[in-house]
């Protein structure tokens, strides 16, 4: 495929709710979009990435610039542009995994577009439709959160997670408990809250039967997470920490993780996130598709990798009206619990134009 040029597109979507997290409060979701011209087809890809570096070092504004500036004309210089060869392309530069992963993905989507294949057929799907979990931000006390989970439950989630951090761990966990049972199945994300002094607090979770314990640690603390998974029963689960197939390896063989949490965008791309997925399968390592509160255009690819065999558990693929009144896309509408397997070639959505439009606070054309 040749490719003529990207556009940038930068989107500024108002979530439903505030989102608050052990790294901060979010209010909208600030969204960098690309969209590749190849000589077949056009193709969609959302980066990740948030205004400012608290989740990872990446963020908005910086991802563009490399966007701008290396990776895109590094693309545009190479002969054959197809998705297996843009990671080999921008290897040598280091880092920004998401802007990266956001422009592969645009690729990926142009090339299977252009021969008509689906995402998911591509990445091995095994199934047309995947269960999904929620993710509950940090509320102002417990009866709010005990009204959140309960309208969740209601609306068919089959899985809860809840943000922790030191002063808002146990109790949020023991009220959800003693109102809603003990067979919602139940987990809980500390963002990199907590250091291994916390380990005998945290240990207090393991009376409560939750699934996991993800990211309890700093992301560069591996060691230290092998070690609490010694002082605690629960599962213990990496997000921010996993960053390649490699790192997955790494960080199981060294018993830091019993659970990867799967991002496409952290770990450099969907062919990328395969991989982790396949290195987590070969050492009998659960998986699920985590999520960075996408639009549409990401939703729609991470549920076509969330129908991977490896991914056993409910992921954080909910559905669009789970952050945003108004999707991009057409909405992604939760049935039974699950999320559609989207079945068009390539990632099987596209924005609606007047949709797109009323959030787009920037637009800029890279040619090639
Ligand atoms: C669904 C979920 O919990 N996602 C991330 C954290 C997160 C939280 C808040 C965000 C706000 C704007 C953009 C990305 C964000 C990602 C996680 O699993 O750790
Ligand atoms: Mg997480």
């Amino acid at each position: 495929m040749k490719l003529s040029g990207v556009e940038l597109r930068r989107i500024e979507m108002p979530l439903v709710a505030p989102f608050r997290t052990s790294f901060g409060t979010q209010y909208t979701r600030d969204i960098l979009l690309l969209r590749v011209e190849t000589d077949d087809a056009e193709g969609w890809g959302e980066c990740g990435t948030l205004p400012d570096p608290l989740y990872s070092p990446e963020y908005v504004d910086g991802a563009a610039d490399v966007l701008r500036r290396f990776l895109v004309p590094a693309l545009a210089a190479a002969e054959r542009v197809d998705a297996n060869a843009v990671g080999t392309v921008l290897a040598p530069f280091k880092g920004h995994r998401m802007a990266k992963a956001a422009l592969e993905m645009a690729v990926l989507d142009a090339e299977l577009r252009a021969e008509g294949r689906p995402l998911a057929r591509e990445l091995g799907a095994v199934r047309s439709s995947v269960p999904c979990g929620v993710s509950v931000g940090i509320m102002g006390s417990i009866g709010e959160l005990l009204d959140s989970v309960g309208g969740y439950l209601d609306a068919g989630y089959v899985r809860i997670k809840l943000k922790i951090q030191p002063g808002w761990d146990v109790e949020p966990v023991r009220a959800v408990r003693e109102r809603f049972g003990d067979d919602v199945l139940l987990q809980v994300d500390a963002n990199t809250a907590y250091t291994l002094a916390d380990a005998r607090h945290l240990a207090k979770l393991d009376p409560f039967g939750l699934l996991l314990i993800e990211q309890p640690l700093d992301e560069e603390d591996v060691l230290g997470h092998a070690e609490l998974a010694k002082q605690v029963t629960t599962p213990i689960c990496l997000d921010e920490s996993i960053v390649s197939a490699k790192s997955a390896a790494d960080a199981i063989t060294l018993g830091a993780c019993r659970i990867v949490n799967i991002k496409p965008g952290r770990v450099g791309g969907y062919l990328e996130a395969r991989r982790v997925h396949d290195v987590c399968a070969a050492h009998g390592i659960p998986v699920w598709c985590g999520g960075m509160l996408e639009s549409g255009i990401g939703r729609a690819a991470n549920v076509a990798l969330a129908a991977l065999p490896g991914f056993t558990l409910p992921g954080d693929t909910s559905a669009s009206d789970r952050y945003y009144r108004t999707d991009i896309t057409a909405p992604f509408v939760l049935a039974d619990g699950h999320l559609p397997v989207p079945d068009g070639p390539g990632i099987g959505v596209a924005p609606v134009p007047e949709l797109l439009d009323e959030v787009t606070t920037a637009t800029e054309w890279v040619s090639c």
